[in-house]
C-alpha cells in the first residue's frame, strides 16, 4: 500500500497545504500603521477568547463545586409558613439582608391592613341582619383515613347582627365613605406587589409575588442580589429551573428608575392610614364584626390580626417595620424563589439553596424540577388549620390538605433519598384557638370524645402524619417532626440549627457512600 500526500486545495495557491494560514497571513503590502492596527485587533480577539475561556473554566469549577452543595426544600400548602420560615433563616445566617429590605416590607404590611378593612365592610354590608347561619362546611374527617363526613351545622340561635339594622347600616355607610382612600390605595399596592400581573386563584387575603418583588417596592435586591427568580421569564409562573439572572437585573433596573414615584406612592398611603386610623379603629372594635367573626361569616387570617391589633404603631409618621412585622406579613409566593445561604457546620463551610416555592395549588407543578437533587425537605403543615379550607377549593379543609399532599411527597420516587423533616406549625395559633373554646370534633368528626387541649390534639395531628409516612415509607428513611410556631424567633434558632445539623449529618453519610 502507498499513501499519497493530500492533493492540495482549489483555493491553495502555496505549497504548505493550509488554505487558513494562507488566508490569515498579511497581504505584502501591509503599511506599518495597518500592522499596527492589525495586531491590535489580533491581541483583542486573543483577550475575547482567553475570557471566554476562563468563563468556561469558572463555570465548571461553581458546577463542580455546586454538586457537593445542599439543597433543601421548604414544601407544604399556601399559608403554611414556608416564606415565613425561609425569613427565619435568614435572620440567622444573612441578618444583614433582612435590615436591607426592611422598609420595602411597609407595601406588604400597609396592603395586609387595607385589604381585611375592605372585607370587613363588604361582610357587613352584605350579611342581612338575620342570617346567623354558621360555618357551612364544619365538620370534616381525614379522607385518608376515614371516608369524609362533610355535614352542614345546623344555624345557630344566636341574636340578629344589631338590634338597630338601619343605624348599623348607617354607620357602615359612612365608615366606607370615609375609608374609600384606603380601598382605593388597596389596589395599587396589590399591583406594586405583584408588577401589575393578575393571577387567578390569588387567596382572598393575598396577591400573588414573584421573586424581586423587593426591588418593585424600594429598588433594592434581596439578599445582596442573590435571590435567584426560577419562574421561565417575565411572565411565566411555571417555575421552569433555570437562572434568570438577566430577567432581574432587568427589574432591578426597571426598580430603580420608578423608585423615587413608588416612595412618594407608599408616603401618599402611609399618610392616609394616618388620617384614617380613628375609623379603622371604630370598624376594628365594632360589635357587630366580633359577632360576625363568631358565626364565622367574616374570616380574618392571622396577620389582619396581628396588623389591626398594632395599628396605632403600623400606621404612625415615620413607620418602620419591625423583625416581628416582618415575620407576620403575609404575600403568597409564587414559582419557586431560591436563596442562597452559606453555612460553617463543624468547621466545614457548605452552601445551602433553599426553595421557598408557592403552596397553593395551581403551583405546585413548579415543584417538580427541583426533586432530583433535593439533600432535604422541611414539610409544613399548619395544625391550627384544622377548621379552615383552602381559598383554591372551599370543600377541602386544610388539614386533609396537608395530609394529602404529604402522603404524595413521603411516595415520590425522585425524593425517596432526601432527609425528611415534618413541621407541625402554627402551634401558637392552635392554643389560641382551643383556648378560645374552638372544638376540634366539630371539623374533624374522627376526633371524636378526646380531650379539647393542646396536647391531645398535637398528638392526634402527629399520630396521623405518621402513619401517612410509616404507610409510604419503602425506603425506610426517618420521619424528624417538630411543633413549631415559625414566627417565634427565639425557638426557631435553635429548632433550625437542630435540623441543620441532622441534615448536615445525613448529608456527610450520603456523600461517604457515593
Ligand atoms: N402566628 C403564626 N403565624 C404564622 C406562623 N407561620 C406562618 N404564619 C403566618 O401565616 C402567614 C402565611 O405564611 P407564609 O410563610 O407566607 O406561608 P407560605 O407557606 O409561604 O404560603 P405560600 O407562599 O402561599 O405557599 C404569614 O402571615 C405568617 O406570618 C406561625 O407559626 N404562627
Ligand atoms: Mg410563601
Amino acid at each position: 500500500m502507498i499513501s499519497t500526500p493530500r492533493p492540495p486545495s482549489v483555493h491553495s495557491s502555496n505549497t504548505d497545504g493550509d488554505p487558513f494560514t494562507a488566508f490569515l497571513r498579511p497581504p505584502a503590502s501591509e503599511t506599518e500603521h495597518e500592522r499596527v492596527a492589525r495586531l491590535q485587533r489580533e491581541a483583542e480577539a486573543k483577550r475575547i477568547n482567553d475570557s471566554i475561556d476562563e468563563e468556561i473554566k469558572a463555570d465548571r469549577e461553581r458546577l463542580r463545586k455546586s454538586k457537593q452543595d445542599i439543597r433543601l426544600l421548604l414544601l407544604g400548602q399556601a399559608e403554611s409558613g414556608k416564606s415565613t420560615l425561609q425569613k427565619q433563616f435568614q435572620l440567622l445566617y444573612t441578618p444583614g439582608s433582612l435590615d436591607a429590605e426592611r422598609l420595602s416590607w411597609r407595601t406588604v404590611i400597609y396592603f395586609n391592613i387595607a385589604r381585611p378593612i375592605r372585607r370587613i365592610l363588604e361582610a357587613l354590608e352584605s350579611t342581612p341582619d338575620n342570617d346567623n347561619d354558621e360555618d357551612e362546611f364544619a365538620e370534616f374527617t381525614p379522607s385518608d383515613l376515614l371516608p369524609a363526613n362533610l355535614a352542614p351545622v345546623a344555624a345557630s340561635d344566636e341574636k340578629s347582627l344589631s338590634p338597630s339594622a338601619s343605624s348599623l347600616e348607617k354607620q357602615v355607610a359612612v365608615l366606607r365613605a370615609r375609608l374609600s382612600p384606603l380601598l382605593a390605595a388597596e389596589s395599587q399596592l396589590a399591583d406594586r406587589l405583584s408588577g401589575g400581573v393578575n393571577v387567578s386563584g390569588s387567596g382572598r387575603g393575598s396577591v400573588f409575588v414573584r421573586t424581586g418583588w423587593q426591588s418593585r417596592s424600594k429598588g433594592l435586591p434581596f439578599g445582596r442580589g442573590r435571590e435567584r427568580a426560577t419562574s421561565g421569564g417575565r411572565f411565566s409562573f411555571s417555575g421552569n429551573r433555570g437562572s434568570t439572572e438577566d430577567r432581574d437585573n432587568g427589574l432591578e433596573l426597571q426598580a430603580r428608575r420608578a423608585d423615587s414615584e413608588e416612595d412618594k406612592l407608599i408616603l401618599e398611603i402611609a399618610s392616609i392610614l394616618y388620617a384614617s386610623q380613628a375609623d379603622i379603629r371604630e370598624l376594628w372594635e365594632m360589635p357587630a364584626v366580633k359577632r360576625l367573626r363568631e358565626r364565622r361569616r367574616l374570616k380574618l387570617e392571622e396577620w389582619a390580626d396581628y396588623f389591626l391589633d398594632n395599628l396605632v404603631r403600623v400606621s404612625s409618621p415615620g413607620y418602620v417595620p419591625t423583625t416581628e412585622d416582618i415575620l407576620h406579613a403575609r404575600i403568597q409566593t409564587m414559582g419557586v424563589a431560591e436563596h442562597i445561604f452559606d453555612m460553617s457546620v463543624h468547621g466545614r463551610t457548605v452552601r445551602w439553596h433553599l426553595y421557598d416555592v408557592g403552596g397553593a395549588r395551581g403551583q405546585r407543578h413548579s415543584w417538580i424540577p427541583y426533586f432530583d437533587d433535593a439533600n432535604a425537605i422541611i414539610f409544613l403543615a399548619p395544625v391550627s388549620a384544622f377548621d379552615q379550607y383552602l381559598d383554591e377549593d372551599p370543600r377541602t379543609n386544610r388539614v386533609d390538605d396537608s395530609l394529602q399532599l404529604f402522603k404524595q411527597i413521603c411516595s415520590n420516587v425522585l425524593l425517596k433519598r432526601a432527609h425528611l423533616v415534618l413541621f407541625l406549625n402554627k402551634t401558637d395559633l392552635l392554643k389560641a384557638k382551643l383556648a378560645a373554646g374552638v372544638k376540634v370534633n366539630k371539623y374533624i368528626t374522627s376526633y371524636g370524645d378526646r380531650a379539647n387541649e393542646y396536647d391531645a390534639v398535637v398528638a392526634y395531628f402527629k399520630a396521623h402524619f405518621a402513619q401517612v409516612h410509616r404507610r409510604n415509607n419503602e425506603s425506610n428513611r426517618v420521619l424528624f417532626t417538630h411543633l413549631t410556631s415559625v414566627v417565634d424567633t427565639k425557638a426557631m434558632q435553635s429548632i433550625i440549627t437542630d435540623v441543620r445539623d441532622s441534615i448536615f449529618r445525613g448529608y456527610l453519610k450520603s456523600a461517604a457512600l457515593v
